[in-house]
Protein backbone atom coordinates (compact mmCIF):
# COMPACT_ATOMS: atom_id res chain seq x y z
CA UNK A 1 0.00 0.00 0.00
CA UNK A 2 2.60 2.65 1.11
CA UNK A 3 4.87 1.94 -2.08
CA UNK A 4 1.28 2.07 -4.40
CA UNK A 5 0.96 5.55 -2.47
CA UNK A 6 4.62 6.46 -3.28
CA UNK A 7 4.58 5.80 -6.58
CA UNK A 8 1.19 8.11 -7.05
CA UNK A 9 3.14 11.13 -5.76
CA UNK A 10 6.07 9.80 -7.58
CA UNK A 11 4.19 10.61 -10.99
CA UNK A 12 1.71 13.66 -9.42
CA UNK A 13 5.72 15.28 -8.53
CA UNK A 14 6.86 13.78 -12.35
CA UNK A 15 3.66 16.03 -13.71
CA UNK A 16 4.20 19.09 -11.86
CA UNK A 17 7.76 19.57 -12.94
CA UNK A 18 6.74 18.64 -16.45
CA UNK A 19 3.96 21.30 -16.29
CA UNK A 20 6.55 23.53 -14.55
CA UNK A 21 9.03 23.08 -17.59
CA UNK A 22 6.85 23.96 -19.93
CA UNK A 23 5.42 27.23 -18.48
CA UNK A 24 8.91 28.44 -17.52
CA UNK A 25 11.29 28.20 -20.84
CA UNK A 26 12.89 30.70 -22.75
CA UNK A 27 10.25 31.85 -24.66
CA UNK A 28 9.79 34.61 -22.33
CA UNK A 29 12.70 35.99 -24.46
CA UNK A 30 10.12 36.67 -27.32
CA UNK A 31 7.10 37.96 -24.99
CA UNK A 32 9.55 40.58 -23.36
CA UNK A 33 10.83 41.47 -27.17
CA UNK A 34 6.91 42.11 -27.78
CA UNK A 35 6.79 44.32 -24.57
CA UNK A 36 9.80 46.39 -25.59
CA UNK A 37 8.08 46.75 -29.30
CA UNK A 38 4.97 47.74 -27.16
CA UNK A 39 6.78 50.53 -25.22
CA UNK A 40 8.29 51.69 -27.90
CA UNK A 41 5.04 52.74 -29.79
CA UNK A 42 2.79 53.17 -26.76
CA UNK A 43 5.76 55.23 -24.70
CA UNK A 44 3.85 54.83 -21.40
CA UNK A 45 5.33 57.57 -18.47
CA UNK A 46 8.00 56.32 -15.81
CA UNK A 47 8.92 53.04 -18.56
CA UNK A 48 12.76 51.93 -17.86
CA UNK A 49 12.38 50.51 -21.50
CA UNK A 50 11.22 53.39 -23.19
CA UNK A 51 14.49 55.38 -20.46
CA UNK A 52 16.63 53.58 -22.20
CA UNK A 53 15.17 53.83 -26.32
CA UNK A 54 15.04 57.68 -25.62
CA UNK A 55 18.04 58.21 -24.33
CA UNK A 56 20.24 61.12 -25.76
CA UNK A 57 23.10 58.90 -26.10
CA UNK A 58 20.97 56.75 -28.67
CA UNK A 59 21.90 53.43 -28.77
CA UNK A 60 25.65 53.65 -27.12
CA UNK A 61 23.39 53.73 -23.80
CA UNK A 62 21.74 50.28 -24.76
CA UNK A 63 25.30 49.15 -25.21
CA UNK A 64 26.70 50.61 -22.50
CA UNK A 65 23.99 48.83 -20.31
CA UNK A 66 24.67 45.08 -22.49
CA UNK A 67 28.13 45.74 -21.71
CA UNK A 68 27.65 46.14 -18.03
CA UNK A 69 25.19 43.73 -17.59
CA UNK A 70 27.68 41.20 -19.50
CA UNK A 71 30.95 42.29 -17.19
CA UNK A 72 28.47 41.51 -14.08
CA UNK A 73 27.59 38.20 -15.42
CA UNK A 74 31.03 37.15 -16.34
CA UNK A 75 32.29 38.59 -12.37
CA UNK A 76 29.10 36.41 -10.93
CA UNK A 77 30.14 33.61 -12.65
CA UNK A 78 34.38 33.42 -11.83
CA UNK A 79 33.00 34.03 -8.27
CA UNK A 80 30.45 30.79 -8.71
CA UNK A 81 27.86 32.65 -7.08
CA UNK A 82 24.64 30.88 -8.44
CA UNK A 83 21.94 33.48 -7.81
CA UNK A 84 24.05 36.05 -8.84
CA UNK A 85 24.58 34.37 -12.29
CA UNK A 86 21.26 33.77 -12.60
CA UNK A 87 20.53 37.42 -11.21
CA UNK A 88 22.66 39.05 -13.94
CA UNK A 89 22.39 36.66 -16.76
CA UNK A 90 18.98 38.04 -16.62
CA UNK A 91 19.63 41.36 -16.65
CA UNK A 92 22.05 40.72 -19.55
CA UNK A 93 19.28 38.82 -21.57
CA UNK A 94 16.47 41.80 -21.16
CA UNK A 95 19.19 44.15 -22.52
CA UNK A 96 20.46 41.92 -25.52
CA UNK A 97 16.09 42.38 -26.29
CA UNK A 98 16.24 45.57 -26.25
CA UNK A 99 19.63 46.24 -27.90
CA UNK A 100 18.20 43.40 -31.06
CA UNK A 101 15.28 45.21 -30.92
CA UNK A 102 16.85 48.91 -31.47
CA UNK A 103 19.04 46.86 -34.45
CA UNK A 104 15.69 45.93 -36.12
CA UNK A 105 16.53 42.12 -34.83
CA UNK A 106 13.80 39.78 -33.47
CA UNK A 107 14.65 36.80 -31.21
CA UNK A 108 13.16 34.36 -33.64
CA UNK A 109 16.45 35.27 -35.98
CA UNK A 110 18.36 34.75 -33.60
CA UNK A 111 16.65 31.29 -32.77
CA UNK A 112 16.55 30.01 -36.24
CA UNK A 113 20.48 30.47 -36.44
CA UNK A 114 20.90 28.47 -33.19
CA UNK A 115 18.81 26.02 -35.10
CA UNK A 116 20.85 26.06 -38.22
CA UNK A 117 23.66 25.32 -36.05
CA UNK A 118 22.17 22.54 -34.22
CA UNK A 119 23.15 19.53 -35.54
N1 LIG B 1 13.12 42.30 -17.68
C1 LIG B 1 13.19 43.50 -17.41
C2 LIG B 1 14.31 44.05 -16.68
N2 LIG B 1 15.42 43.47 -16.20
C3 LIG B 1 16.13 44.46 -15.64
N3 LIG B 1 15.48 45.64 -15.75
C4 LIG B 1 15.91 46.95 -15.29
O1 LIG B 1 17.23 47.11 -15.71
C5 LIG B 1 17.90 47.94 -14.81
C6 LIG B 1 19.22 47.26 -14.49
O2 LIG B 1 20.10 48.22 -14.28
P1 LIG B 1 21.16 48.10 -13.09
O3 LIG B 1 21.18 46.72 -12.52
O4 LIG B 1 22.43 48.60 -13.63
O5 LIG B 1 20.55 49.00 -11.98
P2 LIG B 1 20.31 50.56 -12.04
O6 LIG B 1 20.65 51.04 -10.67
O7 LIG B 1 18.89 50.81 -12.46
O8 LIG B 1 21.37 51.13 -13.09
P3 LIG B 1 21.22 52.41 -14.04
O9 LIG B 1 20.28 52.01 -15.19
O10 LIG B 1 20.65 53.54 -13.22
O11 LIG B 1 22.61 52.70 -14.55
C7 LIG B 1 17.02 48.08 -13.56
O12 LIG B 1 16.47 49.38 -13.53
C8 LIG B 1 15.95 47.04 -13.76
O13 LIG B 1 14.69 47.45 -13.27
C9 LIG B 1 14.34 45.43 -16.41
N4 LIG B 1 13.35 46.26 -16.80
C10 LIG B 1 12.30 45.75 -17.49
N5 LIG B 1 12.20 44.40 -17.81
C11 LIG B 1 11.06 43.89 -18.65
O14 LIG B 1 10.61 44.94 -19.47
C12 LIG B 1 9.22 45.15 -19.27
C13 LIG B 1 8.88 46.60 -19.47
O15 LIG B 1 9.46 47.38 -18.44
P4 LIG B 1 9.15 48.95 -18.36
O16 LIG B 1 9.59 49.55 -19.62
O17 LIG B 1 9.88 49.46 -17.16
O18 LIG B 1 7.65 49.04 -18.19
C14 LIG B 1 8.95 44.62 -17.85
O19 LIG B 1 7.62 44.23 -17.72
C15 LIG B 1 9.88 43.43 -17.80
O20 LIG B 1 9.28 42.32 -18.46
Amino acid sequence: MFLFLNEILQIQYTQERLKLQKAVDLSILSQIYQIIEDRSKTQPEGSYVCALLNDKKGINKILEKVGEEATETILAAKDGKRNEIIYETSDLLFHLMVMLFECGVTPEEIAAELYRRHK
